[in-house]
């Protein structure tokens, strides 16, 4: 929690002003019953108008001040909340971009949406509440209590009984509740997860026509998000009338035992009034800590949740040294990997070296562990056995962003962010100008660019899947880089289109290292090594000629695909 609080710092002044209006405001609301009961017993009484009036301008002066403190408090208090909750969404984004795949891996996206957009907004509703009732309820309430106190001690004993009747209520509603503020969030977290995964699936989704089938799976959620929902509700809803209740009951006892204190001459009838509204404020505090205790349990969930996220330990640290050669050579050295949670080794004692002005290849089937190589040199996961070193020196030593300027990365996937051709281009260089952006597409062959204005949709989804790689290899070229690492992507290209891009790649980086992994030998033949893997192992490494007389798995890679597609190797 001390996270939240450091971020709410900054509040502190608005805080005072609200804590300074809500003292006007009760001040206010305090000495009206008062003035109430002079009207009646003096005023009235000795049918003094010009008392009644000096009273009444008076009070008229007093509501006046008080609800320019409500609108003060209002205006302050949603100030203080919305500010809060942006605050808090920017540090959960600030530290959602530091997360490795660890740490992904352990908090779903799903449940990160949720955390910074449902449990954000729970904080703020909650913390609004807090400014204009649970700060105002104990002034007003103690005020009340005094008050009253003062002006009927014979009958102070019904606000004593009415406490114990509202505080019983509210416990056995938070008793009710609170087991079912968790679920509902994770229920949200849940919901969120399946219309994700629905969504994204459409296209399988229709292709399969499994549309009743997903239909159902969120129907299901649905019913049981509305389900919790309903029973929350249900006892909330018994807590207004279950007060008004009380609060009647307790008038009627106030006017039965004060009319006989009345006949009996030990109270004035102005003061049983004004003890009836002083009754009833202490009443209405009772209602709204209640109302803040009842919501208080869901706000320590989502606050609970959003402490979570920032008080996540990073597994990837930074690392001191902020300068790294031109052109250094990379080596792993007995680098193995195992993914957290699994006890399998997706990498065992990898060595190979990068080297400044050489390509680099890696091939082997499905799931050998061949993106794993790549994620650990920009450290989107570290190594768990072995090291990876920089001229020597071990990369977590490196200042991250020192490293990862170095590198130029292109995942399996293409990944095109919603904008422009060129705000796209711009997150591989960001002051790349027109002319460097038209050059880039050009050395990838995106030649199906003809503005580079031209509109992102949200994934790259207007554009197929080769467009998107061709897209990606630009954003990846367009500044130069110490290492080029392409996962797979240029599997989408055909022959022709890879043979000008790897053309025009080697080109730009002819003192740079490059490291291509894929399942095509067309795509890795001419690199100076090439490292064949097998389930996490290197079985062998050497040039396209050597391997495919002496490596099987490597001749078997390149016949099968001689025979499927004619492949001229
Ligand atoms: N986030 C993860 N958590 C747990 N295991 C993972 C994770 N990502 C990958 N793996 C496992 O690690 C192994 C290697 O995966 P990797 O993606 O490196 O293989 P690959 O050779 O690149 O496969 P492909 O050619 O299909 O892209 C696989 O068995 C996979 O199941």
């Amino acid at each position: 929690m001390k996270n939240l609080i450091r971020v709410f710092k900054n509040k502190l002044p608005h805080v005072f002003i609200i804590f300074a209006l809500l003292i006007l405001e009760a001040y206010c609301d305090l000495s009206l019953p008062s003035y109430t009961a002079s009207i009646v017993d003096i005023g009235i009484q000795n049918a003094d108008l010009n008392y009644i009036t000096n009273i009444g301008t008076l009070m008229l002066i007093m509501v006046a001040i008080s609800v320019f403190a409500t609108i003060g408090v209002s205006y302050f208090s949603s100030r203080v909340s919305s500010g809060y909750a942006k605050d808090l969404r920017k540090v959960i984004y600030t530290k959602v971009l530091k997360f490795s795949n660890h740490e992904l891996n352990r908090i779903s996206r799903s449940s990160l949406i949720t955390r910074s957009t449902n449990d954000v907004n729970q904080v703020q509703n909650v913390l609004g509440f807090l400014f204009t009732t649970l700060f105002f309820a104990p002034i007003l309430g103690v005020g009340s209590i005094i008050k009253a106190f003062e002006l009927g001690g014979n009958l102070s004993w019904i606000i004593f009984i009415t406490f114990i009747a509202v505080l019983i209520l509210l416990i056995i509603i938070v008793i009710r509740v609170l087991p079912y503020f968790k679920i509902t969030q994770e229920i949200i977290d849940k919901m969120n997860r399946t219309a994700r995964e629905i969504l994204l699936g459409i296209p399988v989704i229709k292709a399969f026509v499994r549309q009743d089938f997903e239909q159902e799976k969120f129907g299901y959620v649905n019913e049981e998000f509305r389900d919790v929902n309903l029973y929350v509700f249900r006892n909330l809803f018994v807590l207004m009338p279950a007060m008004t209740l009380i609060l009647n009951l307790m008038i009627v006892l106030i006017l039965y035992f004060g009319a006989y204190d009345a006949i009996s001459g030990n109270i004035l009838t102005g003061d049983i009034i004004a003890f009836i509204q002083y009754s009833t404020q202490i009443v209405f505090s009772f209602i709204m800590i209640g109302g803040f205790i009842i919501m208080l349990p869901r706000f320590l969930v989502s606050a609970r949740r959003i402490a979570e996220v920032l008080n996540m330990e990073l597994s990837i640290t930074d690392g001191d040294i902020t300068s790294i050669s031109d052109n250094p050579t990379i080596e792993f050295k007995n680098v193995s990997y195992s993914y957290p949670g699994s006890e399998k080794e997706t990498l065992k004692d990898i060595n190979f070296k990068l080297i400044p002005g050489k390509t680099t290849a890696i091939i082997g089937g499905t799931g050998s562990g061949k993106s794993t190589i790549l994620n650990l040199i920009p450290r989107l996961q570290d190594v768990t056995d072995g090291e990876i070193l920089i001229d020597g020196v071990n990369i977590k030593e490196f200042n991250l962003k020192v490293l990862r300027d170095k590198i130029s990365f292109t995942p399996q996937e293409a990944i095109l962010f919603q904008g422009t051709v060129k705000s796209n281009m711009q997150t591989g260089k960001r002051d790349a100008t027109d002319d460097e952006i038209k050059n880039a597409l050009n050395l990838a062959q995106a030649d199906f660019i003809e503005d580079i204005e031209q509109e992102v949709a949200q994934g790259g989804s207007n554009f197929s899947g080769g467009q998107k790689q061709r897209l990606s290899i630009a954003r990846a070229i367009i500044n130069p880089h110490d290492f080029y690492l392409f996962d797979d992507c240029f599997s989408a290209l055909d022959m022709n289109t890879e043979a000008i891009v790897k053309s025009n790649l080697d080109n730009i980086a002819q003192n740079s290292s490059i490291l291509f992994v894929s399942q095509r030998i067309s795509t890795i033949k001419d690199a100076d090594e090439i490292i064949v893997l097998d389930n996490g192992e290197i079985i062998d490494k050497g040039l396209h000629e050597d391997l495919i007389d002496r490596c099987e798995i490597y001749s078997e890679i390149a016949s099968s695909q001689m025979e499927d597609s004619s492949c001229h190797l």
